[in-house]
């Protein structure tokens, strides 16, 4: 039973280390999934703090721009273009350039392009608007809202702006000119270098018509069509939403007044370059962890498999020698000769017998053999000739033993004996005539014996009713003394006592 059920110990053992594997692999991947979308859920709360910086500074920027030049133009309106007032109205510009660090310069043109006065206080004459995109733009839309435009040169510095400007009406309502607040890209680069995108990433302003009024860095350009073959800002690119890549973590978002929008992108791979590293580690421990848990495991189920198999050959060896011995124990209490049983196990026999027989107060026969004139039997055929003789003898009487607790022994050399409990003396008389009757049919020739064949003589013992004082050797005496009596009374015949 114990062998039967080991080797489900070995199937449990090999299914316990299976399932530690799976979970280790389960919790290490899940981790490793899990610190991903972290890292992505960071990245994109990241970007989206990003563009919305980025889009209250640009909107601040060109607010500022725009009711410095609300105020301006109010005071053109109301001093008129007389020189001392235009000279008065450029003081006053000059002075909002100094103090408003994000206008980097102010001008009014008029409906020609002609400038009539600017912020730096230079000559206006020979000074012209008019090839500036804002000027047209003004000049062909009568809308007066806020147009803003770049990147592009300053006439005067050559430095990169963005161009803020405002149509002038005349009393009638025609053009009557522009007013243009520059500002300088550097103003915008230099808070925009606060931030890092990494070495993909960019950060954008982008018109609602989708021209590109600042790509930070300059070389970075993710979601930016052509942006490889535009390095810095004087080429007019157009942002694309389409073109963003689906590996890159993007925010847009629009400015409240203006037709702009602030686009941020980062690389989802720069995002991850942490989460990846540490995704190689963790998937070399779970590999090393698993494949110690597997060879342990190994070892465990091989241990367990010898043990199973060690104690499996003891099992064996155990029902070998357990056999060996009952087989030297049933030898033990035969005898060798005739196979019946011998001496020493009638002895314990008839005392167990006896002793059951008592409580109940059964009768109790014993019917003791010899064969007649065997001596002579001997002399005359041999030695070897009576032992078959008497194997003969006994395989007949063997198959008296036809109740349980009924045996057939040796008793000494040619004497035979039959123990029958509950069995009266009438029913051991019948059966001794059948013994006798058998042995006489098997016609054994013995020339010596008055017959010519081998007979036996029997002896009954008879115990009618077995006391608790009786003994083995009482019944045995009675049997023995009844045999002796047949013997006396011419052989082949059977006595009681
Ligand atoms: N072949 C053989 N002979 C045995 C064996 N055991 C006893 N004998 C012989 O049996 C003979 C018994 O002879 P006795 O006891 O003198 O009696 P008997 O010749 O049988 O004469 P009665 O018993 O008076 O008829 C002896 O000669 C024993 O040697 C045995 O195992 N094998």
């Amino acid at each position: 039973m114990l062998i039967q059920e080991r080797p489900s110990v070995i199937l449990l053992a090999k299914i316990f280390v299976a399932s530690v594997c799976f979970i280790l692999m389960i919790a290490v991947l899940w981790n490793v999934w899990w610190t991903r979308q972290e890292q992505l859920k960071e990245a994109s709360a990241v970007t989206f703090n990003m563009s919305r910086v980025l889009a209250q500074h640009a909107e601040d920027t060109f607010k500022e721009a725009n009711s410095v030049m609300i105020s301006l133009m109010e005071i053109l309106d109301h001093d008129g273009k007389d020189p001392a007032a235009l000279i008065r109205l450029e003081r006053l510009m000059a002075v909002q350039v100094r103090e408003l660090s994000q206008i980097s310069g102010l001008v009014i043109a008029d409906r020609n392009g002609d400038w009539i006065v600017n912020s730096a206080q230079l000559p206006n004459a020979g000074r012209t608007s008019k090839n500036r995109t804002y000027f047209a733009f003004h000049q062909s839309h009568e809308s007066l809202r806020t147009y803003i435009n770049g990147p592009t040169t300053n006439g005067e510095t050559s430095d990169l702006i963005l161009t803020v400007s405002r149509r002038i009406n005349l009393a009638d309502g025609s053009f009557g000119g522009v007013m243009v607040a520059t500002i300088d890209l550097k103003y915008f680069t230099a808070f925009y270098n606060n931030f890092d995108v990494g070495k993909d990433g960019t950060m954008m302003l982008v018109m609602d018509n989708g021209g590109v009024l600042i790509r930070h860095p300059p070389a970075n350009g993710i979601g930016l069509q052509g942006a490889g073959t535009a390095p810095d800002y004087t080429t007019q690119t157009y942002f694309d939403s389409g073109q963003i890549q689906p590996a890159k973590i993007t925010s847009i978002h629009h400015l409240v007044d203006f037709p702009i929008f602030v686009a941020v992108a980062l690389s989802a791979d720069e995002a991850l370059a942490d989460w990846k590293t540490a995704a190689i580690y963790h998937v070399f421990g779970l590999l090393a962890l698993t494949s110690l848990v597997t060879v342990f495991g190994m070892k465990l189920t091989n241990e367990i498999r010898l043990r199973i198999e060690a104690e499996k050959k003891g099992n064996e060896e155990k029902l070998h020698i357990e056999s060996l011995n009952r087989m030297l124990s049933e030898l033990a209490m035969r005898d060798e000769l005739t196979g019946l049983a011998n001496r020493r196990c009638f002895n314990e026999e008839i005392l167990k017998e006896l002793r059951r027989t008592v409580r109940k107060h059964e009768p109790f026969s014993l019917i003791m053999l010899d064969v007649d004139h065997f001596k002579s039997y001997n002399d005359t055929y041999g030695h070897l000739a009576g032992d078959e003789c008497l194997r003969k003898i006994a395989a007949a009487i063997r198959s008296m033993e036809s109740r349980q607790g009924d045996l057939v022994a040796r008793y000494g050399g040619e004497e035979i004996v039959i123990m029958l409990p509950n069995c009266d003396r009438e029913n051991a008389i019948k059966i001794a005539e059948e013994i006798l009757q058998k042995i006489r049919l098997l016609k054994i020739p013995h020339a010596t014996n008055p017959l010519g064949i081998v007979t036996v003589s029997a002896g009954v013992g008879v115990l009618e009713s077995v006391e608790q004082s009786d003994s083995p050797n009482k019944i045995i005496a009675k049997a023995d003394k009844a045999l002796y009596l047949a013997k006396s009374d011419g052989r082949n015949c059977i006595a009681a006592c």
